[in-house]
């Protein structure tokens, strides 16, 4: 029998233990105890459902919700579509082939639902809707103990002011009652209230269709926020106090970038050919669903479009952004992407690497840097140290990080505690770390806010499976297209003298065409070399471009 410590993150049996008990549990022991515990590692009694109760129409219904805390989800359904994106709003993925979806709930995950706005009874009610089965009460007992204290309290940067709000004033008291808190908060004396304001609710994720008409009154009704203000330099000692190792009361933090009139504006709209997908609205509806930024990450598979993401929450935003890619490379790709989807001025954006010491022409603007450079420990030049200090006290509108799988958790830690960020976005194609902590992304950066399918997103035809990758490699390499090149490179290089750069979208057929024709007449050539690619162009003066 399993115990009521059960620490594997999932629903318990007997669930006694609280959410913040939960959680810590999920972060540190290892989920392959519970089944072992739960279900016997004999063969026979793993993983037995027999006793859910069916519900009569259950034909219509795309979920099968367990008390285990797993949810299976019908691909083939109508309701298909809607239940993904509730799924994935409120339960990690497990597996997902082409039939059958597996998801679990964690505190991770419900900690993620509640941060886009979603509240308590509103997935319970949703899930009851879609679910075939009855759902089981260790599921709804596990959400409410889940949820009972997460997204109560939110941080928010208001008028330059760091507010602590929250729609409960009994939990602000408890905050309160914490004396690190109680120092930080800044108060007129002798008062004791706190500021009032009001915001219309939200019902986030577009699952309206799968609520009633009184759940959805609910869910919109105008609500009041409390908060009381805190010193700017106590916010990181408050949010430490509020995660779930201590007072567990983690707080959102959203910006209000509308209402914030200290920071300059960067001039930067998306052009009218930056027409986001679907599911790239949808990651960023997420992002803004209350018109407020929220910090968090977007999960999207590579090829997916994560840069159009990044320069759209950007463009929204409007504020001076820090953007941090992995290397130089992609700085410079970055660097592109701005330009590429919006109308940024090139005095507005700039690069900081150890080749490029750029800086933007104003109060406002955008830097695209490495983690590295940025997380340098050592001595620097000049003039790095001059772009270092001017980005440390810089109040940046976004901090958009790319790749974060990949990044190490104390290089993060590095560079949030020099930049000063209202809104962290992490984008990235996969939640899976070499390092396992995925439980500082959570914390350091916010909870996941999208992830899509990649299947689906292969189906839709917005990135290339297995057997269009063969296509194309097939029409890239047509031999009469190579015969064309060939001729071209000839009649330029040796019958005109030209300089000739053969430019390709396909790493592959560059590859071929390059070592081909450099056989055939004896050439040199480079490949995606940054260098050699740099210095060719700079010593071209006129260039013919022939497609
Ligand atoms: N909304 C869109 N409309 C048209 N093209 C798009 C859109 N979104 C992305 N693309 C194109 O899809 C391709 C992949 O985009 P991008 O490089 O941003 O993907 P990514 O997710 O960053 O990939 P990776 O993880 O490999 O870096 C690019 O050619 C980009 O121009």
């Amino acid at each position: 029998m399993r115990s009521t410590s059960d620490t594997s993150g999932r629903p318990s049996k007997k669930h006694k233990s609280s959410a913040k008990e939960d959680y810590k549990a999920a972060a540190f022991e290892e989920e392959d105890a519970y089944y072992v515990e739960e279900f016997g590692d004999g063969e026979g009694n793993k993983r037995d459902f027999t006793k859910l109760e069916l519900k009569a129409d259950h034909v219509n219904r795309p979920l099968w919700a367990c008390a285990d805390g797993r949810i299976f989800l019908e691909t083939f359904s109508p309701l298909y579509k809607q239940a993904y994106d509730f799924l994935i709003a409120i339960a990690e993925p497990v597996c997902r082939p082409e039939s059958m979806h597996e998801y679990n709930l964690t505190p991770h995950s419900l900690y993620a639902a509640v941060s886009v706005g979603l509240e308590t009874e509103t997935i319970i009610a949703v899930l009851n809707k879609l679910s075939k089965t009855k759902l089981p009460k260790e599921m709804i007992d596990f959400i409410h103990a889940s949820t009972s204290n997460y997204g109560k309290v939110k941080l928010v940067l208001k008028k330059n002011r760091y507010l602590v709000e929250s729609p409960f004033p009994e939990v602000l008291k408890r905050l309160l009652s914490d004396e690190v808190i109680s120092r930080a908060r800044i108060s007129n004396e002798g008062d004791d209230g706190f500021a009032v304001s009001r915001s219309v609710g939200e019902v986030e994720g577009r699952h309206e269709e799968l609520l009633t008409e009184a759940q959805l009154a609910a869910a919109s009704e105008e609500k009041e926020a409390h908060s009381f203000e805190i010193d700017p330099a106590q916010v990181e000692n408050v949010k430490q106090r509020c995660l779930p190792n201590a007072l567990n009361y983690p707080m959102l933090e959203e910006y209000d970038f509308r209402n914030d009139t200290i920071n300059p504006d960067v001039e930067m709209e998306l052009k009218p050919q930056a027409q986001p997908r679907p599911y790239q609205e949808k990651s960023l509806s997420k992002m803004f669903g209350n018109g407020r930024a929220r910090s968090g990450i977007i999960v999207l598979p590579c090829g997916a479009g994560k840069s159009l993401v990044g320069v759209s929450a950007a463009c929204r935003i409007k504020k001076s952004c820090l953007c941090l890619a992995t290397n130089a490379v992609s700085v410079d790709q970055w660097a592109l992407q701005f330009k590429l989807w919006s109308n940024i001025g090139d005095e507005h954006i700039c690069r900081f690497t150890s080749d490029s010491k750029e800086r933007f022409c104003g109060n406002a603007g955008v830097v695209v840097t490495t983690y590295n450079m940025l997380a340098f420990g050592g001595k620097r030049s000049q003039d790095s140290e001059k772009i270092i200090e001017e980005i440390r006290s810089r109040e940046w509108g976004l901090l958009l990080m790319d790749e974060v799988h990949v990044v190490p958790a104390h290089m993060f830690r590095k560079v949030i505690s020099i930049t000063k960020s209202h809104c962290k976005l992490g984008l990235t194609a996969t939640l899976v770390r070499e390092d396992e902590r995925i439980t500082d992304l959570n914390f350091l950066i916010g909870p996941k806010l999208y992830e899509a399918n990649w299947l689906d997103l292969v189906k839709g035809g917005f990135i290339a499976n297995e057997n269009s990758k063969k296509k194309q490699a097939l029409y890239v390499m047509n031999p009469n297209k190579f015969r064309a090149c060939e001729f071209l490179i000839w009649f330029h290089a040796e019958q005109r003298d030209d300089k000739v750069i053969v430019f390709a979208d396909n790493l592959f057929a560059l590859t071929e065409y390059a070592t081909k024709l450099a056989i055939l007449k004896g050439q040199r050539y480079w490949i995606n070399s940054k260098p050699a690619r740099k210095s060719t162009l700079y010593s071209c003066q006129r260039w013919e471009i022939i497609q």
